[in-house]
């Protein structure tokens, strides 16, 4: 039997009405996945809207293709890294779009799926590509990658105070054999973690985890500069809408969207502000989005989700 491709959309209501959806607008969902939010816009637009939905992942492509078989005359898949946003929207003519969203990070279905190596709760080959195309694994990094590099990618990706300890036993493993598993990197990082701490704050392994898939994707760069594009790419009174799921992503979207809503210093004494000096987006919301308590409790996923939306002026 196929296997179900399910993942529960976060905060679907409040992103998709924060866009303001022109019925016959252009908008871009930059990542698909389940295709939960891309339901949502396409419903409400006009046979002359259209939707343009990216995701790297191709098994999440075609179960999303299905979902939506019966809107297929608006809308275009595109199998691509949003990376290439702008290449990839130019090579089928558009150069101006109503709406963005970017609801960011692993799918419910790329991290229950053993193999793929996302999670610490199923042993597997320490994979880790959200783009199975893609040449760099985990296993690469994890074991050729040098220690002080090791070091950077758990304290800054996973925020983890033990990054040393653990890069330190990562190192002391691969000099006897490759670390080839998931269970084999969680027994490291635990052991490398005190058993005070190991006891707080979740899983031990959780942290770290998310600091090699962060580097394995590049998620952070990856995101950052496609931000920007789509910001450029927007039309006036479009909005891009971004949810994000911890603390590294949403930095880099609240300091974006606040660089790019800011106005720029100006040559002193001139009389009004000239275009190009005023900022290009103004906030639609200061503070973040959150779940709802009834979304909490249907979907512990909704937990660390913060959704942040923007306009071009
Ligand atoms: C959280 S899921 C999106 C769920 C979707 N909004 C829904 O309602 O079902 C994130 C998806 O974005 C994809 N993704 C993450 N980073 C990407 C990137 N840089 N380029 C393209 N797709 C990406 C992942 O493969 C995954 O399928």
């Amino acid at each position: 039997m196929e296997k179900q491709f399910e993942h529960e959309t976060v905060l679907k209501n409040e992103t998709v009405n924060g866009l303001n959806i022109k019925e016959d607008g252009i908008y871009v969902d930059c990542t698909l996945g389940g295709g939960g939010h891309s339901e949502q816009i396409l419903r409400q637009l006009s046979e002359k809207g259209r939707l343009i939905a990216f995701d790297q992942d191709e098994i999440a492509l075609e179960h999303a293709k299905n979902r939506l078989k019966g809107f297929s005359g608006k809308v275009t898949f595109v199998h691509s890294n949003f990376q290439h946003l702008k290449q990839e929207l130019r090579n089928i003519g558009i150069s101006e779009v109503n709406g963005f969203v970017f609801d960011l990070g692993v799918s419910s279905p790329q991290f229950d799926e053993p193999e793929r190596g996302f999670s610490y709760r199923f042993d597997a080959p320490l994979d880790m590509r959200m783009d199975r195309s893609q040449s760099l694994t985990a296993f690469e990094v994890i074991n050729h990658w040098q220690f002080e590099e090791i070091v950077k990618i758990i304290a800054r990706y996973g925020e983890e105070r033990f990054a040393k300890q653990i890069a330190r036993k990562i190192e002391k493993a691969r000099e006897k054999k490759p670390v080839e598993t998931t269970f084999e990197l969680v027994e490291i990082i635990k052991d490398a973690i005190p058993a005070p701490a190991r006891r707080k704050g979740g899983h031990p392994a959780k942290r770290t985890f998310q600091a090699f898939r962060i580097a394995v994707n590049n998620e952070l760069q990856v995101f950052e500069e496609a931000l920007n594009d789509a910001i450029d790419m927007t039309a006036s009174t479009g909005r891009i809408a971004v949810i994000t799921f911890h603390s590294l992503e949403d930095r880099i979207c609240k300091q974006v969207f606040k660089r790019r809503s800011t106005p720029q210093e100006l040559p002193k004494g001139l009389p009004i502000i000239p275009e190009g000096f005023e900022g290009e987006l103004s906030l639609v919301n200061r503070k973040p989005i959150l779940a709802s308590e009834e979304e909490l409790e249907s979907n512990s996923r909704a937990q660390s989700a913060k959704l942040r939306i923007a306009e071009k002026k």
